[in-house]
């Protein structure tokens, strides 16, 4: 590795919001040297990584960290939590289903959540900043950004099956909708827009902000670098960051004049902030990490979606050839048996998928098979919340990652679950998908009464990869959220999260643009304070 070196800000982790910060704040101050550090390598010219219909082939691959989740009472212990190492993060691994959030998820992380100037207002004006978007400027898109870096495209209608399933959905009483329409769909079923470029590249954050600036003098890219930890002094003001390039490399120092942003996502932000001392008094002394800031908060409120899988033998043979073999979203609300607490938006959502999805149902010795079409039921707004911890005080140490997936107390998720696997099969049993559909290869019909179905579930479940809320932004006087609502880390200076762990609630859908959307609003907030 070359010597230390010093820049005005140090963004650490390229992912979805870490690249888009990073790029924004060296155009916006062409005097500041910016400085973006990711562990993994660069993901220019890698075909598996650049090539979206290729994507599933990075799960568990060397661009992943491949979290295994801690054994969970009710959940699937078998789970793992994929996160990306690689340029881009998630969003270079990622299935780029791409979603402007609702008004109402965005307008209560103010209203509800503290986060004051974090609403629909200001967010849709983002999400039109970064994207071009190929439905702008057409009747129901005025509202579409025309020349932001994010290229978003409607995906062709192509799959027969896929046709079939939303006549299904309209015979089931949820109509054909239009996605990022400006409006919530409550109750709806369309083709996905993604984040893709024409040629099937992937939008990613690297190759929509990183990969055309490449060369511009202030911006300075570090991969194959892992940050250890965040150096505070003595007055708790981060003042740079360790590197190293392997695991026995000695480290190096960084040096940030002004400020440093840790975008290092919902899993390893707070366990770099926790290596660096900020974090629960209590876990820190028990990994023996000395403590400079007391913040409960730090790796709390873990938050994601859930997912259960339903699969049909297909009648027909299916696509052999897609964009990214999850082309449609169905959203609608299941009767649940509880009050209906969000407004607005729907309790439940599913994806179509085109593939094979027998990753937790194998072991579990149910049928599989190749031609096969699924289903798969996740809760937009799940209540159980888990933790991110040290293992050790070893920054090699994987984290414990506990989603405690299933453990609320009013068992709302669950239900919310049954009931989803209850209205898949009330859509299959549709006369629109009578000639596609086969057997029910799992649950299988032979599973109907809710103590079977959750039986079932907590064996197979799957995630939709949607971990947040680990760093939550909030009041400045709520003690568990560990950031205010400049993003600013409470208790030291020159330090702020910009990733999805900021998020102080899960949004209703897809949340990867609303991570680049963090990293536009992150740029802005840093250049207005500097
Ligand atoms: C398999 C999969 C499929 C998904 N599909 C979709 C989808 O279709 N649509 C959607 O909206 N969302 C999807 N998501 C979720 C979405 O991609 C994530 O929510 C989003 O990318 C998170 O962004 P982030 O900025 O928080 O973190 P990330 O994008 O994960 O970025 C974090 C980066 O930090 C780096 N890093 C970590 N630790 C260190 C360290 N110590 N030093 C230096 N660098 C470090 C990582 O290598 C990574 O590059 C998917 C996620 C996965 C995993």
């Amino acid at each position: 590795m070359a010597e230390n070196q010093e820049f005005d800000y140090i963004v650490v982790g390229g992912g979805s919001s870490g690249a888009a910060a990073a790029a924004r704040l060296s155009e916006k101050d062409p005097e500041a040297q910016v400085a973006l550090v990711e562990a993994g390598p660069d993901d220019a010219g890698i075909d598996e990584v650049l090539q979206l219909n290729r994507w599933m082939e990075l799960l568990e691959s060397g661009y992943d960290w491949d979290y295994q989740i801690e054994p969970q009472e009710n959940g699937n212990s078998f789970m793992r939590m994929a996160r990306a190492k690689v340029m881009g993060g998630c969003s270079s691994h990622n299935s780029c289903i791409a979603f402007w959030a609702p008004a109402e998820d965005l307008d209560e992380w103010e209203s509800v959540h503290g986060a004051a100037g974090w609403n629909a207002e200001n967010a849709f004006r983002l999400y039109r900043q970064l994207e071009t978007n190929e439905d702008a400027g057409t009747p129901g898109g005025e509202h579409h950004g025309d020349s932001g870096p994010v290229h978003l495209m409607n995906i062709p209608p192509k799959d027969p099956c896929g046709n079939a399933l939303l006549d299904a959905c309209e015979q089931a009483g949820i109509p054909r909708a239009r996605f990022n329409a400006g409006e919530t769909v409550t109750n709806g079923a369309s083709f996905f827009q993604i984040n893709r470029q024409a040629d099937g590249t992937r939008a990613s954050s690297s190759v929509s902000y990183v990969h055309p600036i490449r060369d511009r003098e202030n911006f300075h890219l570090i991969t194959g670098a892992q940050v250890k930890r965040v150096l505070l002094d003595e007055g708790l003001r981060a003042t740079g960051v360790e590197i190293v390039d392997n695991a026995f490399g000695s480290p190096r120092t960084l040096t940030a004049r002004r400020e440093i942003v840790l975008s290092a996502g919902a899993v390893d932000t707070p366990k770099l902030l926790m290596l660096s001392g900020i974090g629960p008094r209590e876990h820190l002394e028990e990994v023996g990490v000395v403590t400079a800031v007391d913040s409960p908060g730090v790796g709390s409120h873990l938050q994601d979606h859930p997912e259960a899988v339903i699969q049909w033998e297909a009648r027909k043979p299916m696509v052999q050839d897609s964009t990214q073999w999850w082309e449609i979203g169905i959203f609608t609300s299941v009767d649940a048996g509880f009050d209906d607490e969000l407004p607005g938006r729907p309790n439940f959502m599913m994806h179509y998928g085109s593939v094979n999805f027998d990753m937790h149902t194998l072991r579990r010795g149910f049928p599989s098979s190749e031609n096969v079409f699924c289903l798969t039921p996740n809760v937009p707004h799940a209540r159980s919340r888990g933790t991110v911890r040290l293992r050790s005080l070893d920054f090699r140490d994987k984290p414990k990652v506990d989603p405690r997936y299933f453990t609320d107390e009013e068992g709302y998720d669950m239900k919310v679950m049954i009931e989803g696997i209850r209205t898949a099969r009330r859509i299959a049993e549709q006369p629109a998908l009578a000639e596609w559909r086969g057997a029910e290869q799992f649950p299988g019909q032979d599973l109907q009464s809710d103590e079977e179905l959750a039986d079932y579930v907590r064996e197979t479940h799957n995630t939709v990869y949607h971990p947040v809320g680990t760093v939550r932004m909030g009041a400045d006087d709520d003690a568990l959220s560990p950031l205010d609502s400049r993003l600013r880390v409470k208790g030291v200076t020159g330090l702020r999260v910009a990733d999805a762990s900021v998020m102080p609630e899960i949004t209703t859908v897809n949340p990867n643009i609303t991570c680049f959307m963090i990293g536009e609003r992150a740029a802005e907030l840093i250049a207005e304070d500097a």
